[in-house]
């Protein structure tokens, strides 16, 4: 029933959830990661991101004695780890394809140290096709290889894969298929058992839906807008209809983060190579790149009154840096994309995010002086802009804001504020696609 050796390979967001989460249930896992100081840090119990339960997890299943960490997947894979899950980065390669780089250097690890047997179970977001080829690679007959894309969000990684909406398991054997999706039984989750090109699809196909839906949105909100109609009570009223659903559906400053962005490019690449013009996937993308243009053009206007120009002279307090909220990833942000257009037009640029200590190091923050609270991002600015939905920027003393600010105005990118609040507090408000 519970598997005596799990081996997980990348302890980033997805692999310490899996390695945590497993342990949760009743298997012995032992997670490797190739960085030394981050094997050190959750050897010591330090997890480092910013994920609800994730930590008590770690520690609950490092004191069972079921979870322990490791430098490099070698020593995690010998001598007898019963399944091998690799969650590695495939970030975007040249022209958009997924860098297989990371798996490439595990497989070349562990080869010939897998277990008779045993299982390789792929968890990283990887092209159709990865999982025939990684058995080819292998050159192993005794060992079986699977894929098993995982679904979960950040800022909800352990809720989403203790209770994920489904399990999806592929493969070209349908008995390592059923070992894997025995590890998650107690989940009682529906679960999809395919072969592996299949089960690699779902993910990009996932992915790409949602970033759809999103553009979607985001080009609903303009039209909104031109019309004199509310994206709010237009959303709401498609969200009832069941086939649609109500979420995904809220505005933004365009879709961002380690993998929607990725994921759609590298579907575009797969499409490609099979001799498939995405043009629906196309738009969507560009669609998205549009959105940053749309809101640097939204905070001009607010600013300066002016539809074109510069934004030169002026200084802009963002509220949000993350790419979304309840996260510190800054990876692929959307606001560190609005911010890079905004200083590029001129504005001097000052933030606040609750996940962003002033000393953050991070390329996109060059730009961007960070603050340590809402109130230095507020002052002397002549708008304040919110990137981020982050729900405490919803109860700020915003009277308070707006006597710091040199304009008391607001771009609210996420639709996140209660405009008649704004109002009472003396700020001029925009938001996206709101009447
Ligand atoms: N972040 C997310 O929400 C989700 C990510 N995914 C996919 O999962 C995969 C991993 O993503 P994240 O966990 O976000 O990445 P991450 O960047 O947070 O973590 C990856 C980890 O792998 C380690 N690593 C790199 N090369 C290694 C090697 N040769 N041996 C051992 N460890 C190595 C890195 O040091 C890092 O700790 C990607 O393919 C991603 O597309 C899938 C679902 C959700
Ligand atoms: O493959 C992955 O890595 C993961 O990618 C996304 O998860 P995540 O990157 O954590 O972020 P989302 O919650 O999907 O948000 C993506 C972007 O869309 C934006 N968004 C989301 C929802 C919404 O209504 N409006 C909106 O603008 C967010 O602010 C963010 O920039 C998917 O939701 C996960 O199912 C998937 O496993």
């Amino acid at each position: 029933m519970f598997v005596r050796r799990i081996a997980v390979i990348g302890t980033g967001y997805v692999g310490l959830t899996t390695g945590a989460c497993l342990a949760s249930l009743g298997h012995h896992v032992v997670c490797a990661d190739v960085d030394p100081d981050k094997v050190a840090r959750l050897t010591r119990g330090e997890v480092g991101i910013l994920e609800p339960r994730l930590a008590e997890l770690v520690a609950e299943g490092v004191a069972a004695g079921r979870l322990s960490f490791v430098l490099g997947a070698r020593q995690a894979v010998e001598p007898d780890a019963e399944i091998v899950f690799l969650c590695v980065p495939t970030p975007m390669g040249v022209g958009g394809v997924a860098d297989l780089g990371s798996i490439q250097a595990v497989l070349s690890e562990i080869t010939d140290v897998l277990a008779p047997d045993s299982v390789l179970v792929n968890k990283s977001t990887v092209p159709v096709g990865t999982a025939e080829r990684t058995r080819e690679l292998l050159g192993r007959d005794d060992v079986a290889v699977v894929s098993n894309p995982e679904f979960l969000r950040e800022g909800s990684a352990v809720e989403d894969f203790l209770k994920p909406d489904r399990i999806v398991v592929g493969s070209a054997s349908q008995d390592a298929a059923e070992r894997v999706a025995a590890l998650y039984s107690r989940l009682g989750a529906p679960t999809v058992l395919t072969d592996a090109a299949s089960a690699e699809l779902v993910k990009y196909s996932a992915n790409c839906f949602l970033a759809m839906k999103l553009s979607y949105v985001n080009a609903m909100a303009e039209l909104c807008e031109r019309l004199g109609a509310d994206i709010a009570d237009v959303t709401e009223g498609m969200g009832y209809d069941r086939r649609i659903g109500q979420s995904f559906l809220t505005p933004g400053p365009g879709w961002g983060g380690s993998c929607l962005p990725k994921d759609t490019r590298a579907m575009l690449q797969i499409a490609d190579s099979a001799d498939f013009e995405f043009r629906l996937l196309r738009a969507a993308i560009d669609t998205n790149e549009r959105q940053r243009q749309r809101i640097v053009d939204k905070v001009r206007l607010a600013v300066t009154g002016r539809r074109s120009g510069t934004l030169a002279h002026t200084r802009l307090g963002l509220l949000g840096l993350t790419f979304k909220a309840n996260t510190g990833d800054l990876r692929d942000s959307p606001a560190l994309a609005v911010a890079a257009m905004l200083r590029q037009d001129g504005a001097e640029l000052v933030a606040y995010d609750p996940a962003v200590p002033a000393d953050t190091v991070h390329p996109g923050l060059e730009p961007i002086s960070v603050a340590a609270d809402p109130e230095l991002a507020a002052k002397d600015v002549d708008a304040l802009v919110v990137l981020t939905e982050w729900p405490q920027f919803r109860t700020l003393d915003w009277a308070k804001l707006a006597g710091l600010t040199r304009q008391p105005v607001v771009v609210d990118t996420r639709n996140l504020l209660d405009p008649d609040v704004l109002a009472r507090a003396g700020f001029r408000s925009t938001g996206l696609g709101r009447r």
